[in-house]
């Protein structure tokens, strides 16, 4: 009898940027303990898992060049974790994972931890395995702290290293706009950049999220841009010092506020409405201080089956 071959499974996945992201001292495991407002954006990723005996991993699409196609690719890993998860560690050598990145590669947004939720969710439903999403999310905080934002998505407060997660009301849609730089930023020199510039000074700190948080639940995107922040900008602006013109920049061309994502070096920019993040997206395209711009909206759902 012929065995029958499941059909390949799509997801579509966001990026993330940080709104809030405070962080503590470094602890004994060398993470760092955070308070953070993740904002999943409409910039996404499409992983599509295959069952077949050609195992492998292919990537197309921004910065395709610089994902690695072997098993230290996290979305791989992701395939391995779950395998490992439902005691059937041989299924991920069955399985070829073709990644659509639409997200930048080391730019701040988690697009590597967004295309190891997407290949969990993916997985899941190849397997017909019909976990809930919360189990899924243990799995993915064992790949990586910001991996289980990603299967949520929406608006989350993060504490612990970033894996513990309660969603946060938001009742508008805010509009942004990305300025991607010409090469990436590594997470960890950031943090221990942080963990340097905070030994020989004394970089000022973000704070509580309350008044952030008090600022999403009354939708208006002015309260907001008031109120982003992130401790790591300093660091990132440090390694990186051109973003000191384009956080400038996006003002300039009409933006209500900017800020670093994550680890950066992506700069992340508040407007008003769709139109006035079109019409800063153009301006900033011309002023020459990134490589590329893109326009993304935000609170969007997390990881979710596309249906073909
Ligand atoms: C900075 C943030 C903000 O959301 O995002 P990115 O800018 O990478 O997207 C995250 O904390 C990144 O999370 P993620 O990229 O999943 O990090 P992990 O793989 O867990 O850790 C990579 C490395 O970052 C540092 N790290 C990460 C998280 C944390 N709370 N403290 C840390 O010090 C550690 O050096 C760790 O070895
Ligand atoms: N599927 C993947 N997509 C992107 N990067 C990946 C992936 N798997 C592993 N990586 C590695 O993870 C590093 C961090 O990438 P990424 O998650 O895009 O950035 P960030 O941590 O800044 O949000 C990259 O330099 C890349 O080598």
């Amino acid at each position: 009898m012929l065995a029958v071959v499941p059909p390949p499974v799509t997801v579509r996945v966001p990026s993330k940027i940080n709104l809030h992201l405070s962080v503590g001292d470094v602890r004994d495991d060398g993470y760092h303990d955070l308070t953070t407002v993740f904002h999943a954006l409409s910039l996404t990723d499409e992983v599509t898992v295959f069952s077949t005996p050609d195992a492998g991993i292919e990537v197309s699409g921004e910065g395709a060049k610089l994902v690695p196609t072997d098993d230290s690719n996290l979305a791989m890993r992701a395939v391995r974790a779950l395998a490992e998860h439902v005691g059937k560690p041989d299924e991920a050598n069955r399985v070829r994972v073709v990644i659509r990145k639409g997200i930048p590669v080391a730019g701040g947004m988690a697009g590597g931890s967004a295309d190891a939720a997407a290949a969990l969710l993916a997985c899941s439903t190849l397997w017909n395995l019909d976990l809930h999403r919360d189990e899924l999310a243990e799995v993915a905080a064992t790949l990586g702290s910001d991996v289980p934002f990603a299967l949520y998505g929406g608006t989350a407060l993060g504490t612990g290293r970033g894996e513990q997660l309660v969603p946060v009301l938001s009742r508008h849609t805010f509009h942004w706009v990305l300025a991607f730089d010409q090469r990436g930023l590594s997470t960890p020199k950031v943090y221990g950049e942080l963990d340097r510039l905070r030994e020989v000074g004394d970089p000022p700190r973000i704070g509580s999220p309350e008044a952030l948080l008090e600022a999403l639940a009354s939708g208006d995107p002015r309260r907001l841009a008031l109120l982003l922040g992130n401790d790591l900008q300093a660091a990132a602006v440090s390694l990186r010092p051109g973003l000191r013109r384009t956080l400038r920049a996006g003002v300039t061309a009409g933006a209500l506020a900017g800020v670093v994502s994550g680890s950066g070096p992506t700069c992340a920019f508040l407007c008003t409405d769709g139109d006035s993040a079109l019409k800063v997206a153009a301006e900033l395209a011309g002023a020459g201080v990134c490589r590329t711009v893109r326009v993304a909206h935000g609170p969007v759902p997390g990881a979710r089956v596309c249906d073909e």
